[in-house]
């Protein structure tokens, strides 16, 4: 088996794998992190305070890690998971792939598993995606995730790889569904990481929450989503997950952002991925074009990228027309 990308999920799902007893490559592109995971089991950067199982070991030979493995997760942000795959050149072909990215490549406005199916011949392709939070799996938390894929022999293969006494793996057919899901609910994180620095009541994050999730169904379905995959773990799950908790990267951006940092200072200070910042300015552009009514996304598209102040935007959201509050319920 083998994993690209040697951040914190990528070892989370390594040493899951590995503890179940399957022998695990992490593909990492610095020699240095690669020396502490295989000499102390360590990653020094990502996830300095836990030990990694001994069967994950590290390489940067990417032809490598790959050829060997006939299971490849992929945990590269999506701003390189098309460059990484590239440089895979072909060896991908005929395996697993299964991508856990949450974010949407500009322009193309692609998700991870539409660029594989893209970019390799005759893979057998899936997406892992739910409220995962990877500090607390490796602190073995008890957790659910989802595999998504039609190909339901590669998802109970899938479950069977990662399924242990704190991991539980769920499958789910719809693949766009529980992608877009992963990608959109990092935007809400940071709308509730600046509430969160505002000083927001329980009231106000549970509409913050439901209000969320109306919208990014909406916008989902208008893609051809399945709405009711929205309720289940990769939906509301990872939403209720990020929204809520400052291990969120999304939500720390938003907390910086609420306490009056600049974007840049609070990309800067997290020194990780935050998917979020990138999903919005594609998740906005597409809103747009096909005219869906966002208006969470809308108002932190202006605070953040027009400098727009944030109580003006929130009082002008509380007074605009009034709204039904399930709107699948009235269609
Ligand atoms: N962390 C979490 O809780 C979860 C994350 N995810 C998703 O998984 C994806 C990865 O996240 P996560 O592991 O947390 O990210 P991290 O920021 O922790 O790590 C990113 C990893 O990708 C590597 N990387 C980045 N760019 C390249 C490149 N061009 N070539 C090779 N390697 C590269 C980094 O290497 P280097 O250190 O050398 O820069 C690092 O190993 C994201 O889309 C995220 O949304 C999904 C579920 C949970
Ligand atoms: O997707 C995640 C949890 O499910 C991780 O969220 P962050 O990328 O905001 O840390």
């Amino acid at each position: 088996m083998a994993v690209l990308g040697g951040g914190s999920f990528g070892t989370a799902l390594a040493d899951i794998s590995a503890a179940n007893g399957h022998r695990v490559k992490l593909w990492m592109r610095d020699a240095e992190q690669v020396g502490s995971i295989n000499n102390n089991h360590v990653n020094a950067r990502y996830l300095p305070e836990f030990q990694i199982h001994p069967s994950v070991t590290a390489d940067t030979d990417l032809a490598a890690v790959v050829s060997d493995a006939d299971i490849v997760f992929i945990a590269i942000p999506s701003k390189s998971f098309r460059e990484v795959v590239k440089k895979t050149g072909g060896l991908l072909s005929g395996k697993i792939v299964i991508s856990t990215t949450k974010g949407i490549e500009p322009v193309t406005f692609d998700l991870m598993s539409q660029i594989l199916v893209e970019e390799v011949n005759d893979a057998r392709i899936g997406v892992l995606s739910g409220p995962n939070l990877a500090r607390e799996i490796v602190a073995k938390a008890l957790t659910a995730t989802v595999i998504a894929s039609e190909d339901d022999e590669l998802c109970q293969t899938i479950q069977s790889v990662l399924h242990c006494d704190y991991f539980r793996v769920y499958s789910n057919s719809d693949v766009y569904g529980v992608e877009l899901a992963g990608a959109l609910k990092n935007i809400y994180a940071i709308v509730s990481g600046m509430g969160a620095a505002l000083g927001m009541g329980e009231n106000t994050k549970s509409m913050l929450i439901t209000r969320s999730l109306a919208e990014m169904s909406r916008f989902a379905v208008t893609l051809g989503a399945n709405p009711m995959t929205f309720l289940g773990l990769a939906g509301v799950g990872d939403l209720v997950a990020t929204c809520t908790s400052d291990l969120s990267r999304n939500f720390r951006v938003g907390y910086a952002l609420g306490q009056g940092d600049s974007l840049e200072d609070a990309e800067l200070k997290l020194g990780q991925v935050a998917e979020g910042v990138n999903t919005l300015k594609q998740v906005k552009q597409k809103a747009d074009e096909l005219g869906v009514y966002m208006p969470l996304v809308g108002s932190l598209y202006s605070i953040i990228f027009e400098g727009n102040a944030i109580g003006v935007l929130v009082k002008g959201m509380m007074l605009r027309e009034q709204k039904t509050d399930v709107e699948f319920m009235s269609r």
